[in-house]
């Protein structure tokens, strides 16, 4: 049931209440709410997601960053990108940052989850145990156009009866024969791997997205679909930002925080409270998580202290350990007019294209903004390696990712025809952190992605460019590739690459790590492998700032995959 103001709530007792009604919000609203004696709130600062067109036809998606839906949070500035300031979209609608995404269904690699298990001394965060949550949320859908996809993904690998859609790209591009080429021209450097979602992503393949038959499937509209709204014992409250959480038991031998003040989004009217009876589960995504937590006291205590907050618990790793992807778009002209820059430049053929989009589902706006993406390590004698240690969690784990698309992408703005490769470095050496600006919780937090502070991560974005260039040398694009465009075309040296990175690297939109997990016993981090906040209770974590380390791939499946779990172990706990 949603209900759109806090008057209109009725007054009754849930046994939990969700904060954020985003990606694994969503998920444990879902999964809780199957007990029906369990009443379950959900308090989103957001709207709705109905009929919000650009986040439901896939090739619109870019539209939404900067938008309504989005936060529109900015960094402070970069002192690796020469102090220039960036955007961190994140999802300000019901579904959180799933409304909003750019689709990509990536799990990273096994090792990557046998990393958690071992940081966190919990084998049930191995890649081998969360297997049965990877099937619980995924919905295996066939493609808009129904192609044969018999040599484009393995089913052995999927699930087929989840919640949660994807599916491979309803529309071909038209690089699409030359990428399957090339993997056989540069067999060495770039081999097919026919589903980068078996563990071991090294390789170039098919994308696999989180759509639908041409539509968005976001938490929002599959665990949240009408059938789950209409429960009874389920309520999402929307437009409702959440301030703090409060301690509810004042005895020492049982710090428990199951209280949260809120007010409407508008901050109109006077701040309420509510009281869960079991738990208050914080799903606010990897910036709202901390932030909360720090306007509520529970962080470093001294930090706390400087800026005029008493710090009830002192939790030194909250908002500490921020890691996120850095990515460039690269562009080059091309030899051919028949590119996906015809829709991004041609406002009347979108226009078009949206009437049989709105018809069937079909044609190229069903598709999210890649046909195939690849996963690739630096060479293991690369010098780097003589100052730092590898970052990834082992020899099956990427350092880069290259994201193969015809066009330059929806908000380029570049008049033209053009093939691009998005770098991006999945294995960052920095860590940035979120803090507070102010004693009030309605201001935006610092946010400090620390990009490009390691000398790691340049290296590895320097090589992932001249990977990319190296795999459009192949004779699959004599004839179609022309040269490099715009600053890009600029970086002919590698000083030169070195200031086109550090002047056009953007996020990705991946922050993880600010409420990190870790072994019960260490000395750090801010939750145990439960998910319980360390030294309370009544307060577990279930979003993306949970993970120890940022995953090799984008974020989305591993935070469902972390939210199908948890909502396992609170109904454990409470069944
Ligand atoms: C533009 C963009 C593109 C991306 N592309 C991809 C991609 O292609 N593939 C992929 O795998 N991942 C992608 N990601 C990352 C992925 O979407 C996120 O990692 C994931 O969705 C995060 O889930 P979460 O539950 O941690 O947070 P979110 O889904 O962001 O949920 C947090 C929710 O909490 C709400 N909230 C926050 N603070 C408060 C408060 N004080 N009171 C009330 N509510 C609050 C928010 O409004 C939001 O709904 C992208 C993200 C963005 C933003």
């Amino acid at each position: 049931v949603i209900y759109n103001a806090i008057e209109s709530l009725p007054v009754i007792n849930y046994d939990f209440v969700i904060i954020g009604g985003g990606t694994a919000g969503n998920v444990l609203a879902n999964r809780l709410s199957e007990i029906s004696r369990f009443n379950v709130l959900v308090i989103e600062s957001g709207p709705t997601n109905e009929g919000v067109l650009n986040s439901i036809v896939p090739f619109f998606a870019p539209q939404l960053g900067g938008s309504a839906y989005d936060w529109n949070f900015t960094t402070i500035p970069q002192r690796g990108l020469g102090g220039r300031i960036l955007p961190l979209p994140r999802g300000h609608v019901l579904g959180g940052s799933s409304s909003i995404n750019s689709m990509f269904y990536t799990r990273g690699s096994s090792s990557d989850f046998n990393r958690f298990a071992s940081a966190t001394g919990d084998p049930g965060w191995s890649w081998d145990n969360i297997q049965p949550y990877i099937r619980k949320n995924e919905k295996w859908t066939t493609p808009a156009d129904n192609h044969d996809t018999g040599d484009q993904f393995d089913p052995s690998l999927h699930g087929f009866d989840g919640i949660n859609a994807v599916s491979l790209n309803g529309f071909p591009q038209p690089i699409d024969s030359r990428v399957l080429t090339t993997t056989a021209e540069l067999h060495e450097e770039f081999p097919f791997n026919n589903d980068m979602n078996s563990g071991n992503p090294l390789g170039v393949g098919w994308l696999q997205a989180t759509i639908d038959h041409g539509k968005r499937s976001s938490s929002a509209t599959s665990y949240l679909a009408s059938n789950f709204q209409a429960r009874k014992n389920l309520h999402i409250l929307l437009q409702t930002r959440v301030t703090r959480i409060l301690q509810t038991s004042t005895s020492v031998s049982t710090l428990a925080f199951r209280t949260v003040e809120f007010t409407s989004e508008n901050a109109s009217g006077p701040r309420r409270r509510i009281t869960a009876s079991k738990e208050l589960i914080l799903s606010a995504g990897s910036i709202g998580t901390p932030h909360i937590l720090l306007s509520s006291g529970i962080g470093d205590q001294s930090e706390l202290r400087a800026i005029g907050i008493k710090a009830i618990v002192h939790l030194p790793s909250v908002g500490k350990n921020l890691s996120d992807h850095p990515a460039l778009s690269n562009a080059w002209f091309v030899n051919s007019n028949d590119t996906i820059d015809n829709l991004s430049n041609n406002a009347t053929l979108r226009a078009e294209l949206l009437q049989e989009w709105e018809k069937s589902k079909t044609g190229p706006l069903g598709n999210a903004g890649a046909s195939h993406i690849g996963w690739l390590r630096i060479a293991d004698n690369s010098s780097i390696f003589q100052t730092t240690l590898d970052p990834s969690s082992g020899p099956n784990t990427p350092h880069y990712e290259l994201v193969i698309s015809s066009g330059a992408g929806l908000n380029s703005g570049l008049p033209g025809h053009f093939v691009s490769i998005g770098t991006v470095v999945v294995t960052p050496a920095a860590r940035g952190s979120v803090s507070l600006k102010s004693t009030d919780p309605l201001d935006p937090p610092l946010i400090d992605l620390a990009f490009l502070e390691s000398e790691f991560d340049v290296f590895v974005m320097r090589e992932s460019i001249k990977s990319a260039r190296r795999f459009l040398s192949a004779p699959a694009w004599k004839d179609y590739v022309i040269g490099p465009a715009d600053a890009f075309a600029n970086a002919t040296t590698d000083e030169l690459l070195d200031q086109y990175i550090r002047n056009n690297t953007i996020s990705v939109s991946h922050p993880v790590g600010t409420a990190a997990m870790s072994a019960k016993t260490a000395s750090y981090g801010v939750v145990n492998p439960d998910l319980r906040v360390k030294g309370i209770s009544g307060l577990r974590i279930v979003d993306a700032s949970v993970m120890p380390f940022i995953i090799c791939g984008h974020t989305q499946a591993p935070v469902y995959i972390i939210a199908e779990r948890a909502a396992d172990m609170i109904k454990m706990d409470w069944l």
